[in-house]
């Protein structure tokens, strides 16, 4: 007989964690035909349902509005267009919430349906108001279900994919930990359709996702793919959130005792809203690329922004925006609010400030406005 492999402290935070986001894929719900799947979707809720009587506290934040919608309109396949797209998810999201809230039903739980845009999460007030809903549903023993506002939300508004949606909304509600269900067990260190790729067990920091391609295009009914499911285990794990990402099959482990798919740990501590807003909701407006002495002091020893770091800027942005930092290979290290309009900047970078007139002398992003990503 083996031993038991003792479980990673990320898995062990998991299986302990009072507060949930679970987020679940359009493919784990919807057959291929674009219609709801009721037998998964019930087996889903009996995991959840478990869970919260426990004591846990369980956000769903569910995919599948569009899929759903597919076969009552009588389409042929995930339509492309925006104005269909929204049409479909009209029609699917009514199914989705009536389907939740008749298999919750079987367990005596009622649901809540909650629709955001990405200015429910980017803006600040509204943040707040949509934070304060989800907190008092699960007060009041709701289960809210979450998902994009698809019927409104035009191009720019757009999360664009639910696995970001779940890494904000998992932050907005201080969660303890963020499950990702989709229909591979696993994150591979290559597409596992392709053949011969292999299982990551454990993410401990971004040096063991060098070499995983996660590049390959979704199931087809979904938007995300594996990209952003890695990208949102990203954003969540930064704000000191660990995630788990496996198939809604396993759902039952991954809300048991979470030793099933891929474990990431958090790397960071848990921002506040308004670093957290920084770091990854509000929109950048410009780029402002730095030299290597100015990364070090932003990044390493968290100081505000000099003129006399930068190198180049980059958009059309007014002083109180917010910017993109970038080190001399283009990647974005840190983000942060601007003190200038794009237009004073070219004359002061590259300049240290004893050059400058008085005027001209403060920070060009303060430390206290400054979240660095890496
Ligand atoms: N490195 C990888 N590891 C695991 N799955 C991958 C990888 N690269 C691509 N994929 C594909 O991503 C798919 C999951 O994405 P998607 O269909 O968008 O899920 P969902 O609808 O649950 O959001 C998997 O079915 C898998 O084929
Ligand atoms: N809001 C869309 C979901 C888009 C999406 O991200 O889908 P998926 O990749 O399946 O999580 C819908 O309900 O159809």
């Amino acid at each position: 007989m083996t031993d038991a492999v003792e479980l990673s402290p990320t898995r062990k935070s998991i299986a302990a964690a009072h507060r949930l986001v679970v987020k679940v894929g359009s493919s784990s719900l919807t057959t291929s035909k674009g219609a709801l799947d009721q037998a998964r979707l019930a087996a889903l809720v009996d995991a959840v349902a478990a869970r919260v009587d426990a004591g846990c506290q369980v956000v769903v934040v569910s995919s599948g509005a569009i899929a759903a919608g597919i076969a009552p309109l009588g389409l042929r396949r995930r339509p492309r267009d925006l104005a269909t797209k929204q049409a479909a998810a009209s029609v699917g999201q009514q199914a989705l919430a009536h389907a939740y809230a008749e298999s919750f039903a079987r367990y005596r739980r009622t649901v809540g349906q909650v629709l955001l845009t990405a200015d429910d999460v980017v803006r600040r007030a509204h943040y707040r108001n949509a934070q304060r809903t989800l907190n008092r549903l699960l007060t009041l023993g709701v289960v809210p279900v979450v998902n994009e506002n698809d019927t409104v939300a035009t191009a720019e508004i757009r999360f664009g994919d639910n696995d970001r949606l779940a890494a904000l909304v998992s932050h907005l509600v201080g969660a303890d930990a963020l499950l990702l269900l989709s229909d591979v067990d696993a994150l591979y260190d290559g597409d596992p359709r392709g053949g011969g790729a292999s299982v990551i067990r454990e993410v401990t920091g971004a040096g063991d996702l060098d070499g995983v391609d996660a590049s390959g295009a979704g199931s087809g009914v979904g938007t995300g793919g594996m990209a952003s499911k890695v990208e949102a285990a990203r954003v969540a794990c930064t704000a000191g959130i660990p995630v788990l990402l496996t198939s809604a099959a396993q759902a039952g482990r991954a809300l048991g005792d979470a030793d099933v798919g891929t474990a990431f740990a958090a790397t960071g501590t848990r921002l506040s809203a308004r670093r957290f807003w920084l770091a990854h909701a509000a929109g950048a407006r410009g780029r402002l690329w730095l030299d290597d002495g100015a990364v070090a002091a932003v990044v390493r020893r968290r100081r505000s922004l000099l003129a006399a770091g930068i190198t180049s800027v980059e958009g059309t942005f007014d002083g109180g925006d917010v910017v993109e930092l970038l080190d001399p290979s283009g990647i974005v290290v840190a983000r942060g609010v601007v003190a200038y309009d794009a237009g004073e900047l070219p004359d002061l970078i590259g300049r240290s400030s004893h050059e400058l007139p008085a005027e001209q002398r403060r920070e060009v992003v303060h430390a206290d406005d400054l979240v660095a990503l890496r």
